[in-house]
């Protein structure tokens, strides 16, 4: 018998056939304290949530029979997935049941946030009849800023543009072509912020969204724009928000989603400009039984022995090929870690190519952990090696693996390429007999830098001086440089230097280094 915690509300429908299986136990508790939660997963074999339980290192250590954790719905940062997948437990989630629903929501929370219908009502029932102080706007004609075009993202300007709007979207994996096809324009993130009559944010909550919307980026805004929130709290920061809603540069602002849940005493509530619902996006029924359902079937289908559907952090390689291939899954990843950080413009095509030792074995696992490396730049930990070629595929990213005979002397050899619509880039790295991964290729030049810790890489024109130029500046920020590789297409030509060095530079060194004469372009980045 499989015992199945789940500890968050679930639609009754969408796990009827978890109630149905013979083989399944279901206990389901959904108000336990801290210390409830810890002991009923000792039990478990499966955990289902949604956003409200939080899935930490503890929890899941305590799990010492899990196999796996579902969540009934998309966004996983309420789950510790480098503790799931240290403890050999598989995360999956439904990232296609909610979308509609939360679509629908952020249009509710859209109109309601240019007709002032929450305030209107609340005005109402302490029975005033107020009139002249809620004066909406029209969306016709409005520009609708979008960060982050997914697949909430794209359902949002469907309906958006139902109501005329202009729609101006920002995603990495946007580019001209695919929005086009949308029917929305493309825009870089300044260029969407700096249009947007309304602002809708829809991506993760990830390191690279932790306050984008900040102080910075709501000054590039027009005065007297609208923000709204229904993907995660966090991505818009509250203090910036509560600031400027307070000076009026922004007019009002709906949210559906805070960056500490409950958030029932939140100062941003204080505002009447502020309209709020507690995390309802997804809470319809249609929604809740869709991700139910989803969830159910890989949870059943894992815990009798299956695959899953929609992993979320699952590394799948059977136990031989794993010894054969363990050796190259950093060095793989680091290179298109490496490479996505350096590639500018829209990502179109990955092109992984092996040669030597690596001509003979399957290495569709070192490809797929490659892109992984890639895609981590713009979806965090929320991509992994099987679910890199989906999410590729998802994002119009084309993926060719492909054995060369040619080694350039390397007993092994990786090179990881990028297409954008700008440009090509590439890496190449082997593992040397005895001495670990190396990265010995970039673009044109030769090269010879250990794949780990922090790294900068400069494009430069080759004249005397620009060497020193970058050393005294960084002396001054206190930064040590540990080992530095040049190299060059010819005397006087481009050239390029990478540095490894003791501690990571920040955006405004990187910048410093920018101005210095000659220098084109910075990239720092720390491999781990
Ligand atoms: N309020 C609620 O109840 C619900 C909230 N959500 C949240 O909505 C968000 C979006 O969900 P989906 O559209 O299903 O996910 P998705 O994965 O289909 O789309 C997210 C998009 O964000 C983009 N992105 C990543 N980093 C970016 C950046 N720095 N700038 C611009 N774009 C970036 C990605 O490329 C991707 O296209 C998630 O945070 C999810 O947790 C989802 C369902 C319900
Ligand atoms: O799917 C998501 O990411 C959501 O935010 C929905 O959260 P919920 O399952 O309603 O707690």
């Amino acid at each position: 018998m499989h015992r199945v915690l789940i500890s968050d509300p679930l639609s009754e429908e969408g796990i009827k056939p978890l109630r149905e299986a013979d083989d399944i136990e279901i206990i389901k508790e959904t108000s336990m304290s801290h210390e409830e939660l810890l002991e009923a997963v000792g039990s478990a074999e499966a955990l289902i949530v949604r956003s409200q339980t939080q899935v930490t290192r503890e929890v899941i250590e305590h799990g010492t029979h899990l196999k796996i954790i579902g969540r009934a719905g998309v966004g996983v940062d309420n789950i510790d997935l480098d503790a799931a997948t240290d403890n050999g437990v598989i995360v999956v989630n439904a990232p296609d049941g909610n979308t509609i629903s939360t679509a629908e929501h952020t249009m509710a929370m859209l109109m309601s946030l240019a007709r002032n219908i929450p305030q209107a009502y609340h005005q109402l029932q302490q029975k005033r009849w107020e009139r002249k102080k809620f004066v909406g706007v029209e969306l016709k004609d409005k520009v609708l800023g979008i960060v982050g075009f997914g697949r909430i993202g794209r359902e949002v300007a469907q309906r958006a543009k139902g109501h005329r709007m202009k729609v101006v979207a920002f995603d990495p994996f946007l580019n001209e072509e695919k929005a086009q096809k949308a029917g929305v324009t493309h825009g870089t993130l300044e260029e969407v912020l700096q249009q947007a009559d309304f602002l809708t944010v829809h991506t993760p909550l990830i390191e690279k969204t932790k306050h984008l919307i900040n102080e910075e980026a709501i000054a590039l805004m027009k005065d007297g724009a609208r923000i709204l929130n229904c993907a995660r709290g966090g991505i818009v920061e509250e203090n910036a928000l509560y600031e400027a809603v307070k000076s009026g540069k922004i007019a009002g602002a709906a949210l559906d989603v805070f960056e500490e849940e409950p958030a029932t005493e939140h100062p941003l509530l204080s505002l009447p400009e502020v309209i709020a619902t507690p995390h309802l996006g997804a809470s319809t029924v249609e929604a809740q039984e869709n991700v139910a359902t989803d969830v159910s079937a890989d949870v059943l289908e894992l815990l009798r022995g299956g695959t899953v559907r929609n992993p979320v952090n699952l590394p799948s390689v059977s136990t031989e090929m794993m010894e054969k291939l363990s050796p190259y899954f950093t060095l793989s990843e680091r290179l298109g870690s490496f490479v996505s950080r350096i590639a500018e413009g829209t990502f179109e095509k990955i092109n992984v190519y092996y040669s030597g030792e690596l001509l003979d074995i399957d290495t569709t696992p070192l490809t797929r952990i490659a892109v992984k490396g890639i895609l981590g730049r713009y979806i965090g930990s929320r991509v992994n090696d099987v679910n890199a070629y989906k999410t590729a595929a998802d994002k119009g990213i084309t993926i060719n693996e492909q054995k060369s005979t040619k080694t350039k002397g390397f007993t092994n050899l990786i090179t990881v390429e990028i297409e954008t619509d700008k440009e090509t880039r590439s890496a190449a790295g082997t593992r040397l007999n005895g001495l670990g991964a190396r990265i010995v290729q970039l673009d044109q030049y030769s090269i010879d830098i250990v794949p780990e810790g922090h790294l900068i890489v400069i494009h430069h024109t080759d004249q005397p001086g620009a060497i020193g130029r970058v050393g005294s500046l960084l002396a001054e920020q206190d930064v040590n440089i540990a080992t530095m590789q040049v190299g060059r297409a010819n005397e006087g030509g481009e050239a390029v230097m990478v540095l490894t060095v003791d501690k990571a530079i920040d955006k405004q060194a990187a910048d410093q280094l920018s101005e210095i004469a000659d220098i084109r372009q910075v990239d720092y980045l720390t491999l781990k």
